[in-house]
Parts: C-alpha cells; sequence; structure tokens
C-alpha cells in the first residue's frame, strides 16, 4: 500500500509556435533559463519546496533534451521510496496506437498510472512558467472548500485577458479566491481580468469522470472542456487567487522580459529566497570551471554562470555555462545558452541566442534601441561568418549551413 497523498502531472508536452526557434528541438518546458537552469526547473522545485514528492511529467514533443535534464530527479529530490519524478510519454497501448490528443487526453491515457498511486489529491500543472508558488496553500485550500477542483488565477492586464482562461469568482475581492460563477476559454471580449495559471488541483474520482466524459467529444483541453462540464454540472469549482510573479513567457518578447526581471537590485525572481534546483549533471554544468575574468572585463548588473570567459563589456546580460565573449565584444541585454562564443569587437544587442552558436569576429547583431526594440533571436548550432550584421527583431533558424550567410540580414528577416 502506497502512502495516500498528492499526486503531481506536469503538462511538459507543447512546442508553442511563438517561441519558434527556441522550441525547434525542444518542448516549451526545456526551454533554457535563468543562467543554468530550464523552465520546467520552476514547476519542480515549487513541488519540492511545496514537499510534493510524487511528479509525474507528460510529454510528447522531441522529449529527449526534457529526458535528459531530470535525469533520476535527484536534483529536486525526488528519488526514493515514496518520492519520484516519472517521465511519461506516449505509448503504444494494448488497443490503439495514439499520440495524445490534448493535455485531457494526456492525463486520461496515463489513468491507470494515476490510480496506482491512490492519491488524495491531484494537482495537474503546466511545465512552461516562471512562478515560484506553494503549492501546499492551494491545496490548503482546495481541501478547506472541500472543492471538486481548485484552479489558480492570477490577474493579468486586461488586455491580454483574452489571451487566457478567465473566470469570474463569487469573492472577487476576497484575498484567497472564491466559488468560480463563470468561465471562459480565451474570450475574444473578456469580463475578467483573472487568467488561469494552469494549475488544478482535482479530487481524483471527479477528474476520472470528467475524463471519461470528455473522451466522448473530440477536443481534449481542461479549460476548454474539462472546467465548463464541470461547472455546467454544478460541481464544486473553485478558484485560487496568486498573488505573486508568474511570467507566461508564450513569445519571446515575454521570454527576454522574463529573464531581465532576474537582474536588477530587486529581482522579481529571486532563485536564492524559495530554493531553486536544477539538474547540475546535465550538460556537465557542475563541471564547469571558475568564471574567468579578463584584465579589460566590464561586468554590469548580469548572471554569468561558471564555464564563462569575458575578455570584453557583458551588460544587463544572461550567460550560461561555456559563454566566451572575447576582448572588445560588447554584449548587452542579450540571454547567452550555452557554450556561445562571442568573437572579437562584436556587438549583440537584446539578443536570445541560442546553444552552441560562435560569432565571429566583429559580428553586429539586435536593435539600437534596447528599451524599445524588437528581440534578435538565434537559432542554435549557428556560426555567424565574420562582419556580418543581423538587424534588429531577425530570427534565424537553428544550424544553417557555413557559407549561405548573406553578409547581412534585415531587420525582421526570417532566415531558414
Ligand atoms: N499533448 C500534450 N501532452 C502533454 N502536455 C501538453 C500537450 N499539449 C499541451 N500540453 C501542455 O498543456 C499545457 C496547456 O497547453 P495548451 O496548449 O492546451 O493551452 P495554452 O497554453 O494555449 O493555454 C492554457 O494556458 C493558459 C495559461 O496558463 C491558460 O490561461 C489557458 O486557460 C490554458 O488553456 C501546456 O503546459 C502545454 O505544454
Amino acid at each position: 500500500m502506497l502512502k495516500p497523498t498528492t499526486l503531481a502531472m506536469i503538462l511538459a508536452g507543447s512546442r508553442v509556435d511563438e517561441l519558434n526557434v527556441l522550441t525547434y528541438y525542444r518542448p516549451k518546458s526545456a526551454v533554457p533559463f535563468g543562467g543554468f537552469g530550464r523552465v520546467i526547473d520552476f514547476s519542480l522545485s515549487n513541488l519540492m519546496n511545496s514537499g510534493i514528492e510524487q511528479v509525474a511529467l507528460l510529454s510528447q514533443y522531441r522529449s529527449y533534451s526534457l529526458i535528459n535534464h531530470i535525469g533520476t530527479g535527484a536534483a529536486w529530490d525526488m528519488i526514493g521510496r515514496y518520492r519520484h519524478v516519472s517521465v511519461l510519454p506516449p505509448f503504444l497501448g494494448s488497443e490503439e496506437t495514439d499520440w495524445y490528443r490534448g493535455p485531457a487526453d494526456a492525463i486520461f491515457k496515463n489513468l491507470d498510472y494515476v490510480r496506482y498511486h491512490q492519491p488524495e489529491e491531484i494537482l495537474i500543472l503546466s511545465g512552461d512558467h516562471i512562478y515560484q508558488m506553494d503549492y501546499q496553500d492551494m491545496i490548503d485550500y482546495h481541501q478547506q472548500k472541500n472543492a471538486d477542483l481548485t484552479a489558480a488565477f492570477i490577474k493579468v492586464p486586461m488586455g491580454h485577458a483574452h489571451r487566457f482562461g478567465v473566470a469570474t469568482m463569487d469573492d472577487e475581492n476576497g484575498s484567497g479566491g472564491g466559488r468560480i460563477t463563470g468561465y471562459w476559454e480565451k474570450p475574444e471580449n473578456p469580463t475578467s481580468d483573472w487568467a488561469s495559471m494552469t494549475i488544478f488541483c482535482f479530487k481524483p474520482e471527479v477528474l476520472y469522470k470528467a475524463l471519461a466524459e470528455n473522451q466522448k467529444g473530440d477536443s481534449y483541453h481542461f479549460g476548454k472542456d474539462i472546467i465548463p462540464a464541470l461547472l455546467a454540472a454544478n460541481y464544486r469549482v473553485y478558484g485560487y487567487k496568486f498573488c505573486g510573479y508568474w511570467g507566461y513567457t508564450r513569445t519571446i518578447d515575454e521570454y527576454w522580459q522574463s529573464s531581465m526581471d532576474m537582474l536588477g537590485p530587486n529581482p522579481k525572481i529571486d532563485l536564492e529566497k524559495w530554493v531553486f534546483r536544477t539538474n547540475l549533471d546535465h550538460r556537465k554544468i557542475r563541471d564547469n570551471e571558475p568564471v574567468l575574468l579578463g584584465s579589460n572585463a566590464v561586468v554590469q548588473n548580469s548572471l554569468v554562470y561558471n564555464g564563462c570567459k569575458i575578455g570584453g563589456t557583458v551588460k544587463n546580460s544572461i550567460l550560461f555555462p561555456g559563454v566566451h565573449v572575447k576582448k572588445g565584444a560588447v554584449v548587452e541585454s542579450s540571454v547567452l545558452f550555452f557554450n556561445n562564443i562571442v568573437g572579437e569587437n562584436c556587438r549583440l544587442n537584446k539578443v536570445v541566442s541560442d546553444v552552441n552558436n560562435t560569432y565571429l569576429d566583429g559580428v553586429v547583431a539586435g536593435t539600437k534601441n534596447i528599451a524599445a526594440g524588437p528581440v534578435t533571436v538565434i537559432g542554435w548550432s549557428n556560426t555567424v561568418p565574420s562582419n556580418t550584421v543581423v538587424g534588429e527583431g531577425a530570427t534565424v533558424y537553428p544550424s544553417m549551413a557555413r557559407g549561405r550567410w548573406p553578409e547581412r540580414i534585415d531587420p525582421g528577416e526570417v532566415v531558414k
């Protein structure tokens, strides 16, 4: 008999078209974030800090980097007799050979796994977001209300509400939350600015029944299908209000902004206060030598991880392990993933650069207007020839063959 407890199922499946080249080879949850980790580390660290130790991850889109990153789960202390993090990719069933048709279907297809754990409650959450939250507070609220489903909501600017599932609650002004009185999935003209964070706490029997019913339809989403069905059947559906920071990072601009939110004198994401863990063995992060600052190096307001070598100037930027910035080069307001090499006298402004990119000497990439100009994105494994100019807001796809590079890439151009 297993210990009855909370079982967490992390939805880590999707590609997210708006992040284009960053999710070309990996799901959004596996996108590097914060100078040494991945987006998924926020959910996993939240679970660890909330004392939730039975975790499964559902992924079907190019899961390789995610599986590698999770490893044994030891990074989040999730290894032991009653502690684990399992990756559940789609499988060939005994009768059918289906991919997950949507998040609700992904959970449905793994219900035997869920039932085996005999959870007291089931926490379903997206692995795609940047936030620090104690799920235990939400579970306490769920139990206190004797709710069938509790979903977490955060206030967003009204102008953005159409991008989310939004709800009205019967205790609009209360601090905790309230019973949900109306729910709309990505409505054209929203009447509420409380956005669903895709964090759900279910009573197991209610979830099992709702997912079985949902299989009769042809759409398999929690926001679009499951919540409205439960509300229509008069189940006890509650909203839990979250007041902390939430980085949605759905677009490149949001990804860049959330990264910048880690800098400054009062970062919005404090990795120290709420313990943040990542797998230090993945990509051998643990083995990186100390940062080497050359005699002319200038580093201001930046996160620079071990394994970096700086000979030039780095301002308001995030450098993952193994980044080299050679002498005379200036990197400003940029995020450089693992093992980027920035050659002499290069200038990178507001650039997000995926892993293993090399900028040969004299490359100029990005905007002159850091405050308002667009982000420039360079997909992984590119070697940018000397003196190339990459215009602001350009997107370069991964692994552009050497030699095919134009001398100049125009602002906003997409190069494949
Ligand atoms: N086949 C699959 N297998 C496994 N995981 C999968 C999957 N397909 C998607 N996922 C994951 O499920 C979560 C929800 O993704 P969706 O694409 O269904 O919704 P979207 O993110 O647009 O909006 C949602 O997220 C916003 C922000 O939380 C809410 O406001 C809104 O109501 C909600 O629909 C994501 O974490 C995604 O990675």
